[in-house]
């Protein structure tokens, strides 16, 4: 799988922290690719597994769950993985490229979040998690993510060996921006995208998925050199 988008393919988009039906039933409709729950009891995005079941229980084919986890137990990532079918695995604690294999078991796909600040060297990281399925690029912040903080896209060097998630900060006014910039397999949102913690907005996922289709346009227009 290429690590950035060949100029046919779509940016693919996921929509994180929701804990609403209606929510989700919103998101599928703007198009999202992704959904992801929160299973880290630190966060005020926050959704039990049961919660989390019964929401992606509504997700129709070809739209994917994905658990957030900051350094969880075994146990806890077992249990998600039998609750949700088809969970992909979003690492965004401090676990190790070993922790992230033996958690996986070696067969479940997996993300592995990077705190992108200056100095951080994003191609020896993405190297050392080589059975990463992606790279989700976040902005280094005080707590473990979703702080709605933007980091410096031009620290995103190019050859990443594995498909890169933007993410931090993103929103329907940057997005665009973002895409064209960093070129990304995929953008994930959340706090960009809300009214209040886990609390989404319809309209402004609408308009961030409606922005993603803008910037591949164009991007698809700038490769054909128009
Ligand atoms: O959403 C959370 O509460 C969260 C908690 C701990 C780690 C990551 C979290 N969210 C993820 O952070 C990025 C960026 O989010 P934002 O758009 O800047 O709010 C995203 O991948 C979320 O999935």
């Amino acid at each position: 799988m290429p690590a950035t988008l060949s100029r046919a393919a779509r940016t693919r988009i996921k929509i994180c922290g929701l804990t609403r039906e209606a929510d989700v039933d919103a998101a599928v409709e703007a198009g999202a690719d992704a959904i992801g729950f929160v299973l880290w009891a630190g966060s005020a995005r926050h959704v039990t597994l049961a919660r989390a079941a019964e929401l992606a229980r509504r997700l129709p084919p070809f739209v994917m769950p994905v658990g957030l986890f900051v350094n969880a137990t075994q146990p806890e990532i077992d249990a998600a993985c039998t609750a949700i079918p088809n969970l992909l695995l979003q690492f965004h604690g401090d676990e190790t490229p070993a922790q992230c294999d033996a958690a996986s078991t070696g067969r479940r796909p997996y993300m592995r979040a990077a705190r992108m600040k200056p100095g951080f060297d994003l191609l020896d990281f993405a190297q050392s998690y080589p059975n990463a399925q992606a790279i989700l690029l976040d902005a280094h912040v005080d707590g473990y993510g979703g702080g709605g903080k933007v980091f410096d896209w031009s620290l995103v060097p190019s050859g990443v060996p594995r498909p890169v998630v933007l993410s931090g900060g993103l929103s329907p006014a940057n997005v665009i921006d973002g895409v064209l910039r960093v070129r990304p397999w995929a953008v994930d949102v959340s706090s960009g995208v809300e009214v209040g913690k886990g609390l989404k907005d319809p309209e402004l996922m609408r308009r961030f998925c409606e922005a993603v289709r803008e910037a591949d346009a164009r991007r698809a227009d700038a490769d054909r050199g128009e």
